[in-house]
């Protein structure tokens, strides 16, 4: 199996359990890879017959960006089968960073990997 991937998608949106979170707009970070079969693709060198980055990334900021989840745990969850569902994804790791949510961390999360590897 192959893997496309994206690394330090950065993204704000409404996310947190207290009052205070849920009246501003935080930075999260997405690092996620996506099991794929790359071969047809660069047999032929051609866009349309692989897993188009740029395509998830903008579909990505979309969703997350409008979302207003509570948990990291919640959001990673949605973005998983939102992946697997609309391109097609057959396994994917998703890392979910939330930087600057606890003090004295680089940054919080989840990772969670879904689907059959093959
Ligand atoms: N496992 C989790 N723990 C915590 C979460 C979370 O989403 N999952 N969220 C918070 C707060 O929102 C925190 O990020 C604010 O600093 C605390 N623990």
């Amino acid at each position: 199996m192959d893997i496309i991937f994206i690394r330090e998608l950065e993204i704000e949106t409404v996310i947190g359990i207290f009052d205070w979170e849920r009246q501003i707009r935080q930075r999260i970070s997405l690092d996620l890879e996506m099991g794929t079969d790359i071969r047809r693709a660069a047999g032929a060198d051609a866009i349309e017959h692989t897993l188009d980055y740029k395509a998830v990334s903008k579909r990505l900021i979309q969703f997350v960006s409008e979302s207003e989840f509570m948990l990291v745990e919640t959001l990673a969850e949605r973005i998983a089968t939102l992946v697997m569902g609309e391109f097609d994804v057959p396994w994917l790791r998703l890392t979910l960073n939330k930087p600057g949510a606890v003090r004295g961390s680089r940054s919080v999360g989840v990772i969670i990997e879904r689907g059959v590897r093959g």
